[in-house]
């Protein structure tokens, strides 16, 4: 049995210092200008081959892209902060993906393992009692911040590729490190299907951190991921004066309005649970004008893909009869999409053995109950499996400031040592000649 654990601890300071850095620059999706440049030249220096930007990342598989002003913008603002030069082409556009290899020379399968690098849409507390601020690493960016804990991910990919280079001689197979661009939105990981990068894959992983997960226990199998489609609804009426003319006018905020309402009111699925939000609502331009435009960010999601499927679609049915009712258009435009999750049982089981060893790890579990948030690494999972690979979803619990989504989130980065440790054993102590 091969221990990582002396070399991960002396990992310990360069894992926070990469995290605090990634966390004090935070970038949301598709805007991971900074971060990608840092990773590559990381990788690149352990002497990992590189694939970068548009050869791991599809074109037209992206969904919900910001425009070609704030991606300009942003890879601006993303040079002035330290992006590095070298690498900045490659992720030109919003091709912040990355996938890095370390071929053996050795027979054996492909292992890969996956963390995301984006942050969320949310302004970070900027308060003393809160720990980044008081020690300086809060967000510089405003409307960005990793409330998410992939700052963690990142830092812990990045640990993880540092040992695994280590022990490179104890290795065979090949070993990937897919960086992942807009995890939130669940945007980004069917970009990097359709571009062929989890193709070949035998053996995958995806983790997260926290989650409600206590510190000490290790979740192994996750099988609750709920399937997800988030959707944008235009609504285009027609403008007119409010007093004059109300009559000539077709009013897209109250078509807007009744939506959300009717979204929120869609009817359960006996065969599970299912949920809608209507995150965003902006409509209208002026007191006196009947209101032309509107704008709905929707997301629908269930326990299965059917029962997502039954939202979406009654979601449909209402978007398209409230706009006949109102006499406007609707388009709805799809930004982003998952499903749910079936770990293969006998690569969980591999895990959960590696797992227990772990100093630290006080609770190993193949999964939770009850149905939590989203992941498009779902996505992932199933091109892997759909090709005869295994795959599995890990969570690393670990003591909270806040929820996620908060902007007072924050971790103990300890969990860091703890995943880095669990990820590296599974390549380390894979049984080469068998299999699992
Ligand atoms: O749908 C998304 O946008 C992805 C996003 N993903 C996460 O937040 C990760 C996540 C999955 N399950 C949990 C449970 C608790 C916190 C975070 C998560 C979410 O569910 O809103």
């Amino acid at each position: 049995m091969k221990q990582p654990e002396l070399a991960v601890h002396e990992l310990a300071p360069r894992m926070q210092q990469w995290r605090r850095d990634f966390h004090h620059f935070a970038e949301s999706g598709w805007l991971e200008f900074r971060t990608a440049t840092h990773v590559a030249e990381t990788l690149h220096q352990l002497g990992y081959q590189l694939a970068l930007g548009r050869d791991v990342v599809d074109d037209a598989a992206r969904m919900g892209l910001p425009s070609a002003e704030v991606l300009a913008r942003e890879e601006q603002r993303a040079l002035e902060q330290g992006a590095l030069p070298q690498w900045i082409e490659h992720f030109s556009g919003g091709f912040t993906g990355i996938v890095a290899t370390l071929e053996t020379g050795r027979p054996g399968p492909t292992i890969a393992f996956r963390v995301d690098m984006d942050a969320l849409d949310l302004g970070e507390m900027q308060q003393p009692s809160h720990r980044p601020f008081a020690e300086g690493f809060a967000s510089c960016n405003a409307g960005m911040m990793h409330a998410c804990g992939h700052d963690g991910h990142t830092a812990i990919g990045l640990g993880l590729a540092t040992v695994l280079q280590q022990f490179s001689d104890q290795l065979n197979g090949t070993i990937k490190l897919i960086f992942q661009p807009a995890e939130e939105g669940t945007r980004g990981a069917r970009a990097m299907v359709a571009a062929g990068a989890l193709d070949n894959i035998d053996y995958f992983t995806a983790i997260h951190i926290g989650t409600g997960i206590p510190s000490g226990t290790v979740v192994c199998g996750s099988d609750n991921f709920m399937a997800t489609t988030k959707f944008d609804v235009q609504f285009t009426g027609v403008a007119a004066h409010a007093g004059g003319k109300p009559e000539e006018g077709r009013n897209a905020l109250l078509a807007a309005a009744q939506t959300a309402l009717a979204l929120h009111s869609i009817a359960p699925h006996s065969a599970g649970a299912s949920r809608v939000n209507v995150g965003v609502l902006q409509a209208g331009s002026g007191r006196n004008v009947v209101p032309a435009q509107a704008l709905l960010k929707v997301e629908t999601r269930g326990e299965t893909n059917v029962i997502n499927d039954y939202v979406f679609e009654r979601a449909q049915e209402i978007i398209r009869g409230i706009a006949t009712m109102y006499g406007i258009e609707a388009e709805v435009k799809l930004m982003g999409a998952a499903t749910n999750s079936e770990p293969s049982p006998e690569w969980v089981a591999f895990i959960r053995q590696q797992a227990d060893e772990v100093s630290g790890v006080t609770q190993v579990v193949d999964t939770v109950k009850g149905a939590t948030g989203s992941e498009d690494a779902t996505l992932m999972m199933a091109r892997v499996q759909e090709q005869g690979g295994k795959a599995s979803y890990m969570v690393f619990g670990t003591h909270l400031s806040a929820g996620h989504h908060n902007e007072k989130f924050d971790f103990d980065e300890k969990v860091m040592e703890v995943a880095v440790n669990t990820m590296a054993r599974l390549a380390l102590n894979f049984p080469w000649q068998r299999g699992v």
